[in-house]
């Protein structure tokens, strides 16, 4: 699914009015009307009254229907138009339809709303061109001080959050549900926007989908229309050489259990044969917790030091992958192995944790790392590695900036995780949820990306795929309680997120 920009979205309406052709009126009758009917189906049965706050624009004309229609049907309305700026046709045509319609001009005349009810938000969209200042933003600001009395839902956008830039310090409606238009916004995929969005709901109003179908964009939105495409079937004549030998390099002493999570998901995401390289101490450990995974030990007992020696003296298999990283730690002789393991191999790799910590420590060793690499930092991660970044937009174009650099696939894990491809183009992974901030979670999907790389998928594939595996295993684990969520439960619930896709 493309995520467009606000200029895009723009287009997209100019085009679908031209060539649909339905007047602009029309449109914004149909986008109220879909975000009404949410409404009446979530308050059915509510006496709730609804308290309407439009603005001067076409945002604004979307909640003068909606305050029409919520009251044909029977709620207790009320609506103010803030007068702020100029008033565009739709917006005054629409006035005129509300005979109870009220006016804000200063913060005095902000309304005491007697009963708790549901405030809905429907000041600025996407066509907000620079931060909300003065009395407008002091309106913003009181609007928000009724978040605990109040349901606040922000039609398209919460007011004062721009679509395309960072509003980072700005005065934002704090939303409990945003109902979005047709397309998400960037603004509403990254974290430090969050707590104004509150739940997206994505809203379809009917624009022309030829538009859609042509428009170039660098941002995306995994879609399960994506995920069926890039799913591959397994062949009824597979044998276990066909899904591919994967080699992991995990675990350490105490963290032996982030090598087993790994173990555990490389073979559940489908790979044929694993190998897992392990220090002496884990042997037992992996043999009984995992006996679907072949062990080579090392001599040292708490830390690998010598994964590189098969590839080597070659006597390593042919493997078709290799996952490095979740609690290997960061000694200097692990990081020597890294090394010359990189000087041994070229092929499919997934960097995570301390392989990570390992380039950030010796930056000299990022050159080594094959181009077409899969790297899977989580912010801090990310932090350490490419610097820190000012917001949340600019920490999204140094990502770019460094996928492009390094021709790498570089996925920041988050709500939404962003994944980074050697061109440029980002996919955001819409699964998963909060339960999944727990220990053990990141080594799942380092395990489930080096199963994906083992069977064939290639880099990008393995990543839409694999995240949201991840995410919908999680999510689908975490259907009684995210609390209780626990990293192996992702590994338990895989063969069900699978069977989503298969549906
Ligand atoms: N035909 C269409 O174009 C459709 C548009 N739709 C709605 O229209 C919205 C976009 O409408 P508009 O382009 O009119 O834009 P908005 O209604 O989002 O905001 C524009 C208005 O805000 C004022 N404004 C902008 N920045 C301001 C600031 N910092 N301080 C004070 N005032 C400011 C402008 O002067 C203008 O009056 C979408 O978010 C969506 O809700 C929907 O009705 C679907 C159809
Ligand atoms: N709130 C959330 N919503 C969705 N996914 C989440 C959330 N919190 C964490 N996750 C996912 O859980 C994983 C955590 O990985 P990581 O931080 O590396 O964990 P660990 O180091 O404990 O293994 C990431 O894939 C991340 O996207
Ligand atoms: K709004």
């Amino acid at each position: 699914m493309k995520i467009l920009s606000a200029p895009q979205i723009r287009e997209a309406d100019a085009y679908t009015i031209a060539h649909e052709p339905v007047s602009g009126l029309l449109l914004m009758e149909r986008a109220a009307a879909a975000c009404a009917d949410w409404i009446l189906r979530r308050y059915a049965g509510s006496s709730r009254p609804f308290y309407i706050f439009c603005g001067p624009g076409n945002n604004g004309g979307d909640g003068l229907v909606i305050a029409r229609l919520l009251a044909e049907n029977g709620f207790a309305v009320q609506a103010w138009l803030v007068a702020a700026g100029n008033v565009s046709p739709d917006n005054l045509a629409n006035q005129a339809r509300v005979p109870f319609l009220q006016k804000i001009n200063a913060p005095a005349d902000f309304p005491h709303m007697e009963e708790p009810g549901v405030i809905i938000d429907a000041l600025f969209g996407t066509g907000l061109n620079r931060p909300l200042d003065g009395w407008v933003a002091g309106i913003i600001h009181q609007i928000n001080d009724q978040r605990g009395r109040q349901e606040i839902i922000a039609i398209d956008m919460p007011s004062g959050l721009m679509a395309d830039q960072s509003s980072k310090g700005h005065a934002c409606v704090h939303a409990r549900y945003t109902i979005t238009f047709e397309y998400w916004k960037l603004a509403l995929l990254l974290p430090e926007n969050g707590g104004f969005a509150g739940e997206t709901v994505l809203m379809p109003i009917g624009l022309h989908p030829a538009y859609t179908a042509a428009v170039q964009t660098e941002f995306h939105l995994t879609d399960m229309e994506m995920i069926r495409t890039v799913y591959r079937p397994r062949d009824p004549f597979a044998h276990k050489g066909t899904y591919g030998h994967a080699l992991l390099v995990a675990g350490s002493y105490g963290k032996m259990g982030a090598a087993v999570l790994a173990a555990r998901a490389v073979m559940r995401a489908g790979a044929g044969l694993l190998t897992v390289h392990i220090p002496r101490c884990g042997y037992e450990i992996m043999q009984t917790a995992f006996p679907e995974a072949m062990c080579e030990t090392e001599e040292l007992a708490s830390h690998s030091a010598h994964f590189d020696e098969p590839f080597r003296l070659r006597r390593a298999p042919d493997y078709d992958v290799i996952g490095i990283g979740p609690g290997i730690g960061t000694d200097p002789s692990t990081a020597k192995a890294f090394e010359r393991l990189l000087g041994h191999w070229q092929g499919p790799l997934v960097l995570d944790a301390d392989a990570l910590n390992i380039l950030s420590k010796w930056p000299s060793l990022m050159p080594l790392v094959p181009k077409l690499s899969i790297l899977t930092p989580h912010p801090k991660e990310f932090e350490r590695l490419f610097g820190a970044a000012g917001d949340h937009f600019e920490r999204l174009a140094l990502l770019r900036a460094k996928a492009k650099e390094w021709q790498w696939y570089i996925l920041l894990k988050g709500r939404f995780t962003a994944m980074a491809c050697p061109d440029g183009s980002v996919f955001f992974n819409p699964t998963g949820n909060p339960g999944m901030a727990t220990a053990g979670s990141g080594d799942v999907l380092t395990g489930i990306l080096t199963g994906l790389l083992a069977q064939g998928y290639g880099p990008k594939a393995a990543l839409i795929l694999g995240a949201w595996l991840h995410g919908k295993a999680g999510d689908l684990a975490a259907a009684i309680s995210p609390e209780s969520l626990i990293a192996s439960d992702i590994v338990d619930y895989l063969a069900n997120a699978y069977a989503e896709i298969q549906q």
